[in-house]
């Protein structure tokens, strides 16, 4: 049987359950649930705190899990100290970067100014190892979270954190300084090797095929033979696009996916060249 850690609460909880569902698994009713059985499966879900999944997933009690980059990265064992989960593959929701930001009008604008100062973070082995990477000697002051708010309370000088819109920032009157320490997002984490387990192997493929479904959509248009070649360079799909006769002599009709972001500049650019009948149709589920 597979065990898979889920996020039980925080922002990646939601997406987390959508995309298992999409993926075709059993999730919990109730946000109360914390195990649920997928008999079809042979699948038990485990809904665990973000930061304590890579835990239970490095000890080898849970085979797989989802989430986020940073938090990986934060509980990772130290070099030497016990198995360490990795990362299986990005799941394209949950983006976040984590990064410096300090109190505007408070002078400091550059990461070097950040020496010899209090930096408040949730994320204290991320931050620490960063520091220790760029030569800068701070005070970290580790915080569960609402780490925003430790400037204006007077613990810290500046802050590291998860930063998606920026909005809280600027709520606590911080500002981004320097370049993201990381960029994040959720992931589904397991041992090493763990993909040569068939259902783990099994769950990627099917988590790939909602991604794909995701980003991609399917570009059904008709164009003179004269364009083909032209039309089918602008449309080249995965392993080629479908060209079959139509009815009408001269005339073909194309198949093929194109990346859900570039519908509208294809479907302009096929017109514009003498394509007609342009359609574009979701991708309900897929395995490539
Ligand atoms: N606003 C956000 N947008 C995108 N990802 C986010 C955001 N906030 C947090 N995350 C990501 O979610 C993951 C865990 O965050 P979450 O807020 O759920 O846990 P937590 O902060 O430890 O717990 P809590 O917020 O319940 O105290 C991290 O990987 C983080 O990068
Ligand atoms: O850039 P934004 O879009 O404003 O999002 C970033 C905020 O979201 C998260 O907070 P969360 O709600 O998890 O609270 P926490 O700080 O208590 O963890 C994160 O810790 C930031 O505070
Ligand atoms: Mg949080």
């Amino acid at each position: 049987m597979l065990r898979i850690a889920v996020p039980n609460k925080g922002v990646l909880s939601e997406p987390a359950a959508e995309m298992l569902t999409e993926s075709g698994y059993r999730q919990r009713r109730s946000t109360k649930d914390l195990v649920v059985f997928d008999p079809d499966n042979d699948t038990e879900f485990f809904y665990l705190r973000p930061r304590d999944i890579a835990v239970y997933v490095a000890a080898g009690t849970l085979d797989v899990g989802i989430t986020g980059r940073d938090m990986l990265l934060e509980t990772a064992p130290r070099d030497g100290e016990g198995p360490a989960a990795v990362e299986v593959m990005p799941l394209g929701f949950g983006r976040s970067s984590f990064r410096f930001a300090s109190p505007v009008g408070s002078g400091i604008e550059q990461v070097d100014q950040l020496a010899g100062k209090r930096i408040a973070t949730a994320y204290p082995v991320l931050l620490q190892r960063h520091l220790e990477e760029s030569g800068i000697k701070a005070d970290v002051v580790k915080l569960d979270g609402a780490v925003e708010t430790a400037c204006r309370l007077g613990v810290a000088d500046a802050v590291c954190d998860v930063v998606e819109t920026g909005t809280t920032l600027r709520a606590a009157g911080l500002h981004i300084i320097g370049e993201p320490v990381l960029a994040s997002e959720a992931i589904l984490v397991g041992r090493e090797g763990a993909e040569e387990i068939p259902a783990v192997a099994q769950l990627r493929r099917r988590l790939q095929g909602v991604l794909v479904a995701r980003q991609y959509v399917m570009l059904d248009y008709d164009c003179p033979d004269e364009i083909l070649a032209r039309a089918t360079a602008i449309t080249p799909g995965i392993e080629g696009p479908t060209v079959s006769p139509l009815q009408r002599a001269g005339w073909s009709a194309v198949r093929a996916m194109v990346r859900r972001s570039q519908t509208n500049q294809i479907m302009d650019e096929l017109y514009e060249l003498g394509a007609r009948a342009i359609l574009v149709t979701s991708i309900h589920a897929s395995r490539l």
